[in-house]
């Protein structure tokens, strides 16, 4: 598999490179820059040095599309939107690692996006790719929307709660905390080390873009969804992203049911680990593909907890991107991404 990846210098882009290198069907792996090309990628992550040689080139719609079999497009939002139609006149599969493709509606886009969607034949062409429940439609897409690291780790830990319907579907309240990573390479004022070390931050409440993207899926699931409550938190770590929602149970399931519940969804899926007693930590499944799930009903209100922690830049991006371009070409979807956490 001839690989290119776009973005190259950012953080999903170098989380790729450290993935694919490793990937054994990958026989070639391109580098793509809008703003660095000709320099080589040394410059901005030196620890690339003699293990990754390739040059950033100029992006190229006609050579991307006709010289790669997978194209990752790992850029801000608008870059995907404004390159894909060009991409998919070539023979090569694109994922995309932005948002662009994600929300089926335009004005939704729009409105949470502050900017404009995708062309509506790309939108309607675009395979949502959370892989573990897409799998049959990622497996004939030629170009994936690779889902946003929250909706990642929310998703996979709704997903078996709200298809059977075991959950009453206005009492979804999703709290999740992020590291800073999930903000991209740029500093801010709000990544700045002063700003965040020893501290805890709430951000975007109500207003976060991937509120969308979850309610829409929520939706396919299970017709009595409507709006969430997700609220995103800032963590003073570099990876990683803890989702902890709290949901009704509509009644009958005891807390070994609801564990068994979770363990058959995932029984055949080697990245969902439902863990067999006590809750995950971010640092678990650090620097791997693995999204680890634990539960617990409290009969005293009816409710159940559930936490799900991926690594945003793994599972909540580059490692899922490269489990869609496996399940795509046919490949064992481990391929590439059989490793365990860093730890500690
Ligand atoms: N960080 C995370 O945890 C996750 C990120 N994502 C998404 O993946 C994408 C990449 O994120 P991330 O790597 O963190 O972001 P970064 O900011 O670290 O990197 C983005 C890269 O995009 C490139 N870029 C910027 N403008 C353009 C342009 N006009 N055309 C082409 N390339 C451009 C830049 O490279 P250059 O200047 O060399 O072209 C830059 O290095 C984003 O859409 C993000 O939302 C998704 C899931 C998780
Ligand atoms: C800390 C921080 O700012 N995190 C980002 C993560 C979003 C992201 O990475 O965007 P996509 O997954 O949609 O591409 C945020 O909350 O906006």
């Amino acid at each position: 598999m001839r690989v290119a990846i776009v973005g190259a210098t950012g953080y999903g882009g170098v989380e790729l490179i450290r993935l694919l290198r490793q990937h054994r069907q990958v026989t070639e792996i391109s580098v793509f820059s809008s703003s660095q090309a000709e320099e080589s990628l040394t410059l901005t992550y030196p620890h690339l040095q003699d293990v990754y040689k390739g040059v950033l080139q100029t992006i190229d719609t006609k050579v991307l599309a006709s010289a790669y079999d997978v194209v990752f497009l790992s850029a801000p939002p608008g870059v995907a939107a404004t390159l894909a139609s060009g991409l998919l006149e070539g023979s090569a599969a694109i994922v995309d690692l932005s948002g662009d493709f994600r929300i089926k509606e335009a004005r939704i886009y729009e409105e949470w996006y502050g900017q404009k969607a995708a062309p509506a034949d790309l939108r309607k062409q675009a395979v949502y790719g959370l892989s573990e429940w897409n799998d049959e439609e990622i497996r004939t897409a030629k170009l994936i929307a690779n889902p946003g690291c929250y909706p990642t780790a929310i998703l996979l830990g709704l997903a078996p709660a709200v298809k059977q319907g075991a959950v009453n579907m206005n009492s979804l309240i999703i709290d999740a905390k992020t590291g800073t990573t999930g903000a991209g390479k740029n500093p801010s004022a709000v990544t700045h080390f002063s700003e965040m070390n020893e501290s805890m931050k709430i951000y975007k409440v109500n207003e976060h873009k991937h509120t969308p993207e979850i309610e829409q899926l929520l939706a396919e699931w299970n017709k009595g969804a409507g709006p969430v409550t997700f609220t995103p938190h800032l963590v003073p770590m570099s990876r990683g992203i803890m989702a902890t929602m709290y949901v009704e149970s509509t009644g009958g399931l005891s807390h070994d049911d609801w564990l068994q519940l979770y363990k058959d969804a995932y029984e055949s899926h080697p990245f969902v680990r439902v863990r067999k007693n006590g809750f995950p930590a971010t640092k678990e499944v650090s620097g791997s593909n693995y999204c680890d799930i634990y539960l617990d009903y409290d009969a005293r209100t009816n409710r159940v907890t559930i936490v799900s922690v991926i690594d945003n830049l793994v599972k909540g991006a580059a490692g899922q991107a490269i489990q869609n371009a496996n399940i795509m070409n046919g490949y064992k979807v481990t391929e590439g991404l059989d490793f365990i956490p860093v730890y500690p």
